[in-house]
């Protein structure tokens, strides 16, 4: 393993947690976050959000999701504080949904499922010279997951939405100067933060996962402006992006704390 330090972290089944701990898998995403499981950890402090709305660049379809991406070469959009022991670089935002509202989050509370889910991806820039380097080690990366909940229009998300229909197909981009995502985040400090991994390939062991308590409302339009977006580029046959969300993972040997009592 040493050598090639690769390993495989996917199966399904009741072999999973056994073949898992072969390869060492042990600190996988999605998970259920069981809230009476949870510590409470007085020692874990306020997350410290600060983005320049002037370092987003663009939205564009990778055929997986839709990405809103950030300027991360100098500390001008950051997270710092919470869990965290250094200062985290935005890199990039994006979601995950389902075809229904029924379902569609990756993170689950209790087993409730949400029907969406928002992820603000950063990196230890402090430690690390580039991302791709950040993403292959235990603290490279901090992701923020945010719950979405069917409810009230969401003025902030409206400004991407109509901006959807414009990278509809896989590989399309477009310009987009000036948006500030802690719109998105609710202004609630309660978190949970706990080791996990990308929920995507490389599934790399290298999140620090901290997924707010609270979730944001958004509408059924809002909802299903995300299910209009394709899978495929223009010309292919058409597959509705939807459902691009990963199946729980094994809790394993994982203490999940919380910034509340
Ligand atoms: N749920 S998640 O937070 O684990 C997560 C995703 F779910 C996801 F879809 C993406 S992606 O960029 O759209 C697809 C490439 O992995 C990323 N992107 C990251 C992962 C690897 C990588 C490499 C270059 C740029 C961005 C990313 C991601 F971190
Ligand atoms: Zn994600």
């Amino acid at each position: 393993w040493e050598l090639t330090k690769k390993k495989f972290c996917f199966w399904s089944g009741p072999e999973e947690k056994i073949l898992a701990t072969l390869a060492d898998c042990t600190r996988q995403s999605p998970i259920n976050i069981q809230w009476r499981d949870s510590i409470y950890d007085p020692f874990l402090k306020p997350l410290k959000i600060s983005y320049d709305p002037t370092t987003c660049l663009h939205i564009w379809n990778n055929g997986y999701s839709f990405l809103v991406e950030f300027d991360d070469s100098a500390d001008r959009s950051v997270i710092t504080g919470g869990p965290l022991e250094n200062q985290y670089r935005l890199k990039q935002f994006h979601f995950h949904w389902g075809a229904i509202n029924e379902w569609g989050s990756e993170h689950t509370v209790d087993s409730k499922v949400y029907p969406a889910e928002l992820h603000l991806v950063h990196w230890n820039a402090v430690v690390y010279p580039t991302f791709e380097e950040a993403v292959m080690e235990g603290n490279g990366l901090a992701v923020i997951g945010v719950f979405l909940k069917l409810g009230e229009h969401h003025e902030g998300l409206q400004m991407l939405v109509d901006a959807l229909p414009a990278v509809k197909h896989k590989d399309t981009v477009i310009e987009f100067d000036v948006f500030d995502p802690s719109c998105l985040i609710p202004s609630c400090p309660d978190y949970w933060t706990y080791a996990g991994s990308l929920t995507t390939p490389p599934l790399t062991e290298s999140v620090t996962w901290i997924i707010k308590k609270k979730p944001i409302e958004v509408d059924e339009n809002q909802l299903e402006a995300f299910r209009m977006l394709l899978f495929t580029s223009d010309g292919e046959e058409e597959k509705r992006m939807v459902d691009n969300f990963r199946p729980l993972q094994p809790l394993m040997n994982r203490t999940v704390r919380s910034s509340f009592q």
